[in-house]
C-alpha cells in the first residue's frame, strides 16, 4: 500500500511516530539513536524510518516545514498507517526572555495565524492543545531526569519571515514562549482524527537577542530532546 506521499508497506510504521520538520533530522535520529532502523519511505526525499528504542518499536518521519506540508504526512500516517500518537520534535524561536539557545520547550497549547483549525471548526476558534497524557508523560520524565523543560503556549506561524513589526511584542504580552510553524495544525488534526499529538521543541533562535544556531546544528543538535522524548514516551506506555 502507498499513498500519494508515503510509499511504505502496510504496518511499516509504529503506533507512535516522531515528526521532525527536517527529513535529515529524521535520518539522524534513525541512524544515531534508534536500533536497527529501516527506511520505510522516501517519496520526495521525505524519509521515514522504523526502528527500536530500548526494545520498543518507534518510527520517525520528516514532515517538511509549515502546517500544509506537515498536515499531509500526519493525515496519511493516521488514515493509512493507523498511527495513533504524533510527536513533533522540532526547533523554535524563543520569545520568552528566560529561554536560551538549546533549551527545551513543550507546547501544551499552540496559537496560530493559520486558518486551518477554523476551517475544521466551522469558522470558530479552536483551542489547539497537546494531548494531556503525552504532556504528563514528558513532564514527568523531565522531572525524573532533572532536565529543564519549559511548558506553555507557542505560536505556529505560516510566515517564517513575518511582515508584522508588532509580532514579538504581541506574542510576549500574551505569554507565548516560542514560535514555530506546525504545532497548531498538528493539534487540530489530531482532534479531528481522534489521535493524540504533542510538540516538543529545542530553541534554535532567540527572537530578542538574534542569537541563532547554524543549519547543521538544527539538524544534529537536538539529541538531548530526542532522548528525553523517547524515554518519556516509553515510560508513558506510548511505545509498543
Ligand atoms: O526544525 P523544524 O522541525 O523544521 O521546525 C521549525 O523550523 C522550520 C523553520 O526553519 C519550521 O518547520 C519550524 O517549525
Ligand atoms: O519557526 C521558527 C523556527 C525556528 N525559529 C524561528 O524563529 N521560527
Amino acid at each position: 500500500m502507498s499513498t500519494a506521499h508515503i510509499a511504505a508497506a502496510p504496518g511499516a510504521f509504529a503506533q507512535t511516530v516522531l515528526l521532525p520538520g527536517d527529513p535529515m533530522r529524521a535520518r539522524h535520529i534513525a541512524e544515531n539513536l534508534l536500533i536497527d532502523a529501516m527506511e520505510v519511505t522516501n517519496v520526495r526525499a521525505m524519509c521515514g524510518f522504523t526502528g527500536w528504542w530500548k526494545g520498543h518499536k518507534v518510527s520517525v518521519m520528516g514532515t517538511g516545514m509549515g502546517i500544509p506540508s506537515s498536515s499531509i504526512y500526519a493525515t496519511e500516517l493516521v488514515q493509512h498507517y493507523q498511527v495513533k500518537h504524533l510527536v513533533r520534535v522540532g526547533t523554535c524561536g524563543a520569545v520568552a526572555n528566560d529561554l536560551n539557545l538549546g533549551d527545551m520547550l513543550l507546547a501544551s497549547g499552540a496559537s496560530t495565524d493559520s486558518h486551518v483549525n477554523r476551517t475544521r471548526f466551522g469558522g470558530m476558534d479552536f483551542a489547539a492543545i497537546a494531548d494531556p497524557g503525552l504532556v504528563q508523560a514528558l513532564a514527568q520524565e523531565a522531572s525524573l531526569q532533572k532536565q529543564k523543560l519549559a511548558i506553555g503556549n507557542v505560536f505556529s506561524t505560516d510566515l517564517f519571515y513575518s511582515p508584522r513589526n508588532d509580532l514579538l511584542e504581541t506574542l510576549g504580552r500574551m505569554r507565548i514562549l516560542g514560535i514555530e510553524m506546525e504545532a497548531a495544525g498538528l493539534y487540530g488534526l489530531a482532534a479531528e482524527h481522534g489521535v493524540s499529538a504533542l510538540a516538543v521543541l529545542a530553541v534554535s533562535d532567540h527572537l530578542r537577542t538574534q542569537q541563532a544556531w547554524p543549519s547543521r546544528q538544527r539538524q544534529v543538535g537536538l539529541d538531548q530532546l530526542f532522548r528525553l522524548t523517547l524515554d518519556g514516551l516509553l515510560a508513558g506506555g506510548y511505545l509498543n
